[in-house]
């Protein structure tokens, strides 16, 4: 993980900063911060919805240090108190870079022109960032998630999608009667729609081919579950903390009128992820 540097690194030594929410840290956000140069800084405003990469986490995303404000406190601001604030906070600041869509102070009354009127250094506007003609934004990587569509995701975010949960105890069924997983308590991150997911679970730094479940278990006891099990290894520790990335959807949840089913259909999804694995790595070899 990229340390956040943003306590160590002065204020005072930011000459310019990328501006916006940043949930995601997607391809787009990427491109700004490609212009911020030796001494750039994030300034990420906070919104309450940010769930694809909450605060926390975000720093592992960039290089650069991130400046939080939570947009509660400060959309009272209009535009010129808005850009004073900027260079109260950042006195040496001589680069602003926006995308397109940028506006900012009280009820998002300014956006490009306001800004380079209202801001007396260079202001860098990045054009639109699509791909294969989809415009790139939170927004739309949290309806395809939403949807199941991790491919679709992945490639507008540059990355697997990657949550982070604590393990908690199952039903204590998994080992006994289908297979073992790790339980997870999953909080702020924005979940995938029901079902069965080719996943990497990351635990102690290392990174594992998986196949996650995720949904009510309408099977048995009807709660609601994450739960992760490990392909070809057999996991008996307890871990604090563990990630799992995203990489394909295999299937909806479904119920089972009796446990072979159930298990018959979780033996053929953990084929069906080997497969993938298998394929990836003589794709990659
Ligand atoms: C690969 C996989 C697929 C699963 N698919 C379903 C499913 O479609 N429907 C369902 O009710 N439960 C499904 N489950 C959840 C099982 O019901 C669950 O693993 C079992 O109840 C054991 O839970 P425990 O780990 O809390 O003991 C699936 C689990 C795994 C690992
Ligand atoms: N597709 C894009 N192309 C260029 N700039 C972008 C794009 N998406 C966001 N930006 C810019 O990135 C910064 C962060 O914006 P913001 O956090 O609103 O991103 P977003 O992905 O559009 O989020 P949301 O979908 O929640 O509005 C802003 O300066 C914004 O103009």
């Amino acid at each position: 993980m990229k340390k956040s540097s943003s306590i160590l690194i002065n204020k005072k030594n930011i000459t310019a900063i990328a501006l916006g929410g940043f949930d995601g840290m997607h391809i787009a956000h990427q491109e700004l911060f490609k212009n911020l140069g030796t001494n750039g800084g994030i300034v990420s405003i906070e919104s309450d919805y940010a769930n694809l990469t909450p605060r926390t986490y975000r720093q592992e995303y960039s290089k650069y240090p991130i400046y939080y404000y939570i947009l509660q406190n400060i959309k009272h601001l209009d535009g010129k108190e808005f850009i004073a604030l900027l260079k109260e906070e950042y006195p040496n600041l001589k680069k602003i870079v926006v995308g397109f869509d940028f506006c900012f102070g009280k009820n998002r009354k300014n956006c490009i022109n306001e800004l380079k009127e209202l801001f007396d250094g260079e202001v860098v506007v990045i054009d639109e960032v699509k791909i294969d003609g989809i415009a790139v934004h939170s927004r739309v990587i949290r309806d395809y998630i939403n949807d199941g569509n991790i491919k679709m995701a992945n490639k507008l975010l540059g990355k697997e999608y990657k949550i982070f949960g604590t393990q908690i105890k199952g039903q204590g069924l998994g080992s006994k009667n289908f297979v073992p997983t790790i339980n997870l308590n999953v909080e702020n991150f924005i979940l995938p729609t029901e079902g069965v997911y080719i996943t990497k679970t990351i635990i102690n730094e290392e990174e594992l081919p998986s196949v996650t479940f995720l949904g009510h278990r309408v099977s048995t006891d009807g709660s609601f579950a994450v739960e992760t099990h490990i392909l070809d290894k057999n996991i008996t520790n307890r871990f604090s903390l563990v990630q799992i990335k995203f990489l394909d959807k295999l299937r909806g949840n479904r119920k089972f009128d009796s446990f072979e089913e159930l298990k018959k259909q979780i033996e053929m999804d953990i084929k069906e992820a080997k497969e993938f694995f298998q394929s990836k790595s003589s794709i990659d070899n």
